[in-house]
């Protein structure tokens, strides 16, 4: 069995596939490298055979996550590294190493997914991105903005009067009509402010290429935004096919 790792800065979202890595066995979010190991110690029978992972965190942090697996496991482990150019795809940063893994993948998968056309991938995490990669595979660039958990984080940090507890937060996001109550008003006004993101960058494209791209919308807020763009794709482990491309089994 092979175990697929995507290190956020929240989270960490884990896979495993069978020995071929053709079909997926289990998954899950965690939220420390303790819970992953609980969550895989569980799983009967599991029989590892190796690991790839992307990650967004420290070298440290990486490495402390590595070596828990090598102790416990004692599997190898293929970590995804920045590239210039990879699977058609040119890194489009001044400098290459500096951009995100996780918008690296994302994009890999999404040109590969795309197939042939331009792509403009948008993943909501911790924070938000927009990569734009065209037909011939060069990505011109991207942007990065707080996603839902900073956005909220901060008002309730920054104000005195913000707080509220997350099964309220959930409930006010059945609609977006203008909030009676506090955790109505934040939580509303902070998806919409994705919504509206999401509006530009389309607008973006469409200057770019006209209606000739792919839109690719991934990251564990995805279903907050997914209804703006009705012709999106959303594609919750689009990191994961990226990784896959990017860290092959031999
Ligand atoms: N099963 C889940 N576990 C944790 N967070 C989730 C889950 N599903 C959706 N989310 C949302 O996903 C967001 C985090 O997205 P994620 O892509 O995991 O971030 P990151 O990659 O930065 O760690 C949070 O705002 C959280 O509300
Ligand atoms: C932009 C990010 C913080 C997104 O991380 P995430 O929200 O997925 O945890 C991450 O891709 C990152 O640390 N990038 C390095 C800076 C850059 O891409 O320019
Ligand atoms: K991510």
């Amino acid at each position: 069995m092979i175990l697929e790792l995507d290190c956020g800065n929240s989270f960490i979202k884990w896979r495993v596939l069978d020995a071929s890595a053709s079909e997926l066995v289990s998954e899950g979010v965690v939220d420390s490298n303790q819970a992953l190991l609980e969550s895989l110690r569980i799983m009967k029978p599991l029989s590892l055979r190796k690991c790839r992972l992307v990650s967004v965190r420290t070298n440290e942090e990486t490495s402390a996550l590595t070596e828990m697996l090598e102790r416990e496991f004692g599997i190898p482990i293929v970590c995804a590294r920045p590239a210039r150019e990879m699977s058609g795809v040119r890194n489009g940063y001044e400098d290459y190493e500096r951009l995100g893994l996780d918008r690296w993948l994302a994009m890999l998968g999404g040109f590969h997914l795309a197939a042939g056309s331009a792509c403009l991938v948008l993943d909501f995490g911790t924070a938000v991105t927009a990569d734009f990669v065209g037909a011939d595979g060069e990505h011109l660039g991207g942007f990065i903005c707080p996603g839902m958990p900073l956005m909220r984080n901060q008002l309730r940090t920054h104000t005195r009067k913000i707080r509220y507890g997350d099964d309220a937060a959930e409930r006010a996001l059945s609609s977006h009509v203008p909030g009676r109550t506090t955790v109505e008003a934040v939580e509303r006004g902070c998806s919409l402010m994705l919504r509206g993101f999401v509006l530009t960058q389309l607008e973006l494209a469409r200057a770019y290429w006209g209606e000739q791209f792919t839109v690719f919308i991934t990251g564990g807020d995805a279903e907050l935004v997914k209804g703006v763009a009705p012709d999106a794709r959303v594609v919750p482990d689009l990191v994961f096919v990226g990784l896959a491309m990017a860290c092959p089994l031999s």
